[in-house]
């Protein structure tokens, strides 16, 4: 027996209600193409994400888990609907409060970390601060840099790093500012599993000791399991929604994935 909720139930539980919100999307659509090959990566979509709260989405290939992930966090724009940062509406922010908005207050994990190549392992993860023209807290850059195991590499450069090295220090990088929200696509896909479990232990307790809040696309149910609550998209919908995830509960979820089109808002 799986703990999910059932797709209608999770429909209202996804409607925007509550003001604590870390993020949002109201009613949010996304087209690509036009015509023929017009393709609704996210249709009406709407979802809260809470607080203080690690949420990992899932769903199978297509269904618009990245796309999800790139109108929340400020990186595409929506084709209808609202996406909320706390109390900022991204859909009004000219192209500079945007980008101000994401440097401030938000981090970022993706596959494709974009370091610096000329630059050390530690000016990589300081970089983005340095360009705010901020400092790092000496503690928290600390506690980072010993979390994510790169304390004998602050020197090296990325080509002298390993890919897993790499990933952990687009994790430092993005979790050195603390910012409020953290998006991560797939941040532990090319890391073994041990190595994995380090970033993803520390993701939740950036979580739960420091109240960040997380967003995690993945393939993963180990992944997911560390997560507080798991959205399942398909075709574009958010089907269903599972409170304190195992790997165990979202695998067997996955394993009878039947996408059906409930429609959120
Ligand atoms: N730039 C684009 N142009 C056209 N179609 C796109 C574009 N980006 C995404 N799509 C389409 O939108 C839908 C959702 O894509 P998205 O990448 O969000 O899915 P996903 O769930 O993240 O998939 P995966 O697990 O394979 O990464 C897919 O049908 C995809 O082909």
């Amino acid at each position: 027996m799986t703990e999910t909720i059932p797709a209608s139930a999770a429909a209202d539980l996804a409607v925007p209600t509550r003001t604590t919100a870390a993020a949002r999307l109201e009613h949010v659509s996304k087209v690509y193409g036009s015509g023929d090959t017009k393709v609704f990566a996210l249709d009406d979509v709407s979802v809260e994400l809470e607080a203080g709260r690690f949420t990992a989405v899932m769903g199978p290939s297509g269904s618009g888990k990245s796309t999800l992930l790139h109108c929340l966090s400020g990186l595409d724009s929506v084709t209808a609907g609202h996406v909320w940062i706390g109390d900022a509406d991204l859909t009004k922010l000219n192209d500079n409060r945007l980008t101000k908005l994401r440097r401030d207050r938000l981090g970022f994990i993706f596959q494709s970390f974009n370091l610096v190549p000329t630059l050390t392992a530690l000016e990589n993860i300081t970089l983005p601060m340095a360009i705010a023209g901020r400092r790092p807290d000496p503690e928290w850059l600390d506690r980072v840099i010993d979390t994510v195991g790169l304390r004998q590499r602050l020197g090296h450069r990325p080509a002298q790093l390993s890919g897993g090295q790499q990933q952990r220090v687009a994790c430092a990088r993005a979790l050195v500012a603390r910012p409020d929200l953290i998006f991560a696509d797939e941040p532990t896909g090319n890391l073994d599993s041990r190595a994995g479990a380090e970033i993803l232990r520390f993701l939740r307790d950036c979580v739960h000791d420091l109240g960040q809040t997380v967003v995690m696309v993945t393939h993963d149910p180990a992944a997911a399991g560390y997560s507080d609550q798991v959205l399942f998209l398909a075709d574009g919908h958010i089907v269903d929604r599972m409170a304190d995830p195992s790997a165990d509960k979202v695998l067997r979820r996955m394993q009878n994935f039947e996408p059906t089109t409930t429609q959120e808002g």
